[in-house]
């Protein structure tokens, strides 16, 4: 089948062709060591769907002191020196004794940052859960004996991602045996602020029998919201609604057709805040969210609204907060995280009477800690035998070559997701992706599965605090409901390159920029890679051609002479370096898209006077 691309005519205005390739994420193209070596020997990877298949056993040698065993049958050799495993934080019985089977447990718990350090030199692997900074000097003290580290629950804040990878180190978690624990630590926090359980509980230990005080208020035909409808959002809103409590969420993520199936709408991030009697947070904390709780969102609120947090302290301005609460726009606070864990002793939010603490227990239960224990010791297992891990956050296994090979497309991809997801506005959420590889190769001469990872990675990530990458993308994806749908169409080109052309849609979804929606309705990009160097070259039906580095401005205007130069001023007069202009239109003088890569982040006044240009119906800023 020849070419066809339904995008419209592209004057490139100027070009980078020399620029050098840019290197794909580090955390995800860099195979930790340990993989390397025992790939190196054992496995022949294709480009089919066998490609992650490890087909022999391998014995490790250097740091590696026992061996690891690549195939699924395949059992682990008891004859080697077994494994030493560090469990440096409390686990679940059952946890430890599942690793006791498989090698030599060390639990030693409140180490301090130098033990530490001694302890992981001797250890192939090490479990934390909050409370251990697994920090680069960790990794370094290490010198290269750690091979995985596993955090028994979801959050790695506390784990630095890219030092382990450096280090050749994977890092598994355990995302879902706690989300339960957290729900119902939210609904206790909910039910015990509303009745002033905490503080009558002090009241009555200090002597006093304060009856009158301790009003409380009612849960039933209360309006909670709830921040973020993901797994721990979900849960406390089914168990609301068992409270006769009416429940709102704001997650411009998540489908709204799995909020109403439980009788929640989806709405705006103001109107939940300011509808709210109940405000309960279940977002990640993302540069997006960070301290997104402060002055301005709290004047918004209702007067007298309480706050419930079970998720990551840092999404609240936690100053901020005490001035709600002295000014009674907050009237109670329940909060189980916080910026800095732990608080500090006088900290003001802490000791406000209106406020109830508990020191991070969302996911303390036996139960929610039996189940943690076990999925964490069953990856840190498979990933000391050598087997791909469902939770592994920050390892690809690919072969070196279709690596290679792959590294530009790797970066196209991603960046496309990237570039999508922030096209996509409205309640509906992100749900239906579609992807049409062009290629010249055979169906099964193209391992797309890289390449599903980077697109799915950068849809997922400006959203999210997951950590996407080719082990865990559909396993991420399939638990966020994202779909993705792949079509590969052989055109009439060279079968050198592996891939002419990616386009990305996103299928029943508003956008915030009309000009990306396709004639089909989808909003839809495509790119290529020219000259090692991945350009965006059709938005919705407008053709353009602009590298995809820096960042990108996208304007849709009515087609006439002089809109590059007045856009072009603008920006240079607020130093705004121009990378690469592209105008792509379909009728002669009618509209056009241009599309602009800058080097910096323009300022917000630079966009406005953007917007002001008279010709510029509509236009978007993009971070790639
Ligand atoms: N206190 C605890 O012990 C404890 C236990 C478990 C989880 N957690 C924390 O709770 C949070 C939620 O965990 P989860 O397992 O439900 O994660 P999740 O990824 O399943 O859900 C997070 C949801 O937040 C949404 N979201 C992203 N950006 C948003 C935004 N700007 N506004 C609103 N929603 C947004 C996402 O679309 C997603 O649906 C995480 O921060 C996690 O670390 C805390
Ligand atoms: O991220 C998590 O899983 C929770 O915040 C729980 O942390 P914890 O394992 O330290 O209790």
């Amino acid at each position: 089948m020849a070419f066809s691309s339904s995008c419209s005519s592209v004057k490139a205005v100027n070009s980078r062709w020399a620029s050098p390739s840019p290197s794909p994420s580090s955390r995800f193209a860099v195979i930790p060591a340990f993989l390397h070596r025992r790939y190196a020997t054992s496995v022949k990877l294709t480009a089919t769907s066998a490609a992650l298949k490890t087909v022999e056993q391998t014995t490790l040698t250097e740091n590696n002191k026992f061996s690891t065993v690549g195939s699924d049958s395949d059992e682990y050799n008891p004859t080697l020196p077994k494994p030493r495993i560090l469990v440096a934080e409390k686990l679940g019985e059952a946890g430890v004794l599942l690793l006791r089977e498989f090698g030599d447990v060390d639990c030693s718990y409140d180490l301090s940052p130098e033990d530490l350090k001694k302890k992981v030199a001797e250890s192939d692997a090490l479990i934390v859960r909050s409370g251990t900074k697994v920090t680069r000097e960790v990794f370094e003290a290490a010198k290269g004996r750690l091979k995985v580290v596993g955090r028994a629950g979801v959050g790695i804040d506390n784990v630095d991602l890219q030092a382990a990878t450096e280090h050749g180190c994977l890092v598994v978690n355990a995302p879902t045996a706690n989300t339960v624990a957290a729900a119902e630590h939210g609904i206790a926090l909910l039910a015990s602020m509303a009745r002033n359980v905490a503080q009558a509980d002090a009241s009555i230990k200090a002597g006093k029998w304060e009856r009158s005080k301790y009003v409380g208020v009612s849960l039933v035909g209360k309006t909670l919201a709830v921040m973020g409808f993901g797994k721990v959002g979900t849960e406390v809103a089914r168990r609301a609604k068992g409270l006769g409590m009416n429940v709102i969420s704001h997650d411009p993520y998540a489908p709204a057709d799995r909020a109403r199936a439980l009788g929640v709408d989806l709405v705006s991030f103001d109107q939940a805040i300011s509808t709210a009697d109940f405000v309960s947070l279940h977002m990640p904390l993302t540069p997006a969210t960070k301290k997104v709780f402060n002055d301005e969102t709290f004047s918004k609120m209702k007067k007298g609204v309480r706050l419930i947090n079970v998720a990551r302290g840092g999404v609240i301005d936690e100053d901020a907060l005490v001035r709600a609460l002295d000014a009674g726009i907050v009237a109670q606070a329940a909060l189980d995280v916080f910026c800095e864990e732990p608080p500090s002793k006088d900290s003001k939010l802490i000791q406000h009477e209106n406020v109830t603490v508990t020191p991070h227990l969302g996911a303390s239960t036996k139960e929610a800690q039996e189940g943690v224990a076990i999925e964490i010791a069953e990856a840190v297992a498979g990933a000391l035998r050598g087997e791909l891990s469902a939770t592994a956050v920050n390892a690809p296994m690919v072969d070196p070559e279709v690596l290679s090979e792959l590294t530009p497309y790797i970066v196209l991809a991603e960046k496309l997701g990237r570039l999508a997801v922030q096209l996509a506005s409205g309640g509906k959420g992100v749900q239906s992706i579609r992807v049409v590889y062009r290629s010249a190769r055979n169906r099964d001469d193209l391992d797309t599965r890289l390449l599903r990872a980077m697109i799915t990675k950068g849809i997922i990530e400006p959203i999210s605090d997951s950590y996407v990458n080719l082990v865990n993308a559909d396993f991420i994806a399939k638990q966020k409901g994202l779909r993705i749908s792949e079509e590969r169409m052989v055109v009439d080109s060279s079968p050198e390159y592996p891939v002419d052309s990616i386009q990305v849609q996103i299928l029943n979804v508003e956008s915030n920029f009309a000009g990306a929606v396709s004639d089909s309705g989808d909003i839809s990009i495509e790119g290529k890679v020219k000259y090692g160097v991945p350009h965006l070259t059709c938005v919705g039906s407008f053709g353009v051609d602009v590298s995809l580095e820096g960042n990108l401005i996208l304007c849709r205007q009515v087609d006439q002479p002089g809109m590059i130069g007045q856009v072009g001023n603008i920006l240079g007069e607020q130093n705004v370096n121009v990378n690469f202009m592209s105008v792509g239109r379909t009728v002669l003088r009618k509209q056009a898209i241009m599309a602009i890569g800058v080097d910096e982040e323009p300022e917000d006044k630079t966009l406005e006077k953007i917007g002001g240009v008279s010709a510029i119906e509509e236009f978007v800023f993009l971070k790639l």
